[in-house]
């Protein structure tokens, strides 16, 4: 399996400015006044100098990361090729950060999705572009999993797919059992993939093979 440990944050653009974040109906003057509830909540003073700008600041970030939830992914998936290639595409190491719906706290990783064409294949950045609309909402790590697999399923009508999905979970890290360096690993497998072990085996095989070489 691939090395999670990667930075991610290495890969993080600058924060966005309020005007670059795309057009959401996150409702951001309830956060705001929610953000400020929570400092008082906790027994800060929000009206102290370093907290004054962090309600706004927390509300543009739950705007950013939760960004997928007024996306529609399958958009990206309508734009396909006509093409003869009857082997597996694997599409690897896609890095992503979501949130998770129990605690609203950051995981993050990589996911892997691999599929067998049939006549359709999608330009392999729209793939990643999925990715990046699906973990971006609050959810389980097993919803993003089976989420990409049915969307793929659904859009690019193929033989199969498989996507494997590995993630640190903060939730898991920093607080409660706080067990640094765990990983969690899900796949969802649907047609050839589920049903024929042999393109199941090829697949792990793949992603097995292409790991052990970074
Ligand atoms: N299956 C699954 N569980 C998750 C995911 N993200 C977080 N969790 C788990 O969700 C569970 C929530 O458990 P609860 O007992 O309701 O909450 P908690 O008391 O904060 O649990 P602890 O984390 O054990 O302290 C925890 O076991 C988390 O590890 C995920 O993506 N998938
Ligand atoms: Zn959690």
């Amino acid at each position: 399996m691939a090395n999670i440990n990667g930075s991610i944050a290495d890969e993080h653009d600058a924060t966005p400015s309020e005007e670059d974040l795309p057009d959401t109906k996150v409702d951001h003057d309830r956060l705001r006044k929610a953000i400020r509830e929570i400092l008082i909540a906790v027994g800060e003073d929000p009206d102290r100098e370093g907290l004054l700008e962090t309600p706004d600041r927390v509300a543009r970030m739950y705007q950013e990361m939760f960004r997928g939830l007024h996306a529609n992914p399958a958009v990206h998936l309508k734009r396909v090729f006509t093409q003869k290639y009857d082997e597996i595409v694997l599409v690897r190491d896609i890095s992503f950060e979501s949130v998770c719906e129990h605690h609203l706290l950051p995981f993050f990783g990589r996911a892997h999705i691999g599929y067998l064409p049939n006549g359709k294949v999608v330009g392999l950045s729209k793939l990643a572009r999925v990715v990046e609309e699906v973990t971006h909402r609050p959810q389980i790590q097993e919803g993003i999993t089976e989420t990409l697999a049915d969307l793929i399923m659904q859009e690019l009508e193929p033989r199969g797919v498989g996507v494997v999905v590995e993630a640190e979970h903060t939730c898991m890290t920093i607080r409660g059992v706080r067990k640094r360096g765990s990983c969690c690993i899900t796949s969802a497998m649907r047609g050839i993939f589920k049903h024929n072990p042999t393109t199941r085996a090829e697949f792990m095989a793949l992603l097995g093979a292409e790991n052990s070489s970074s």
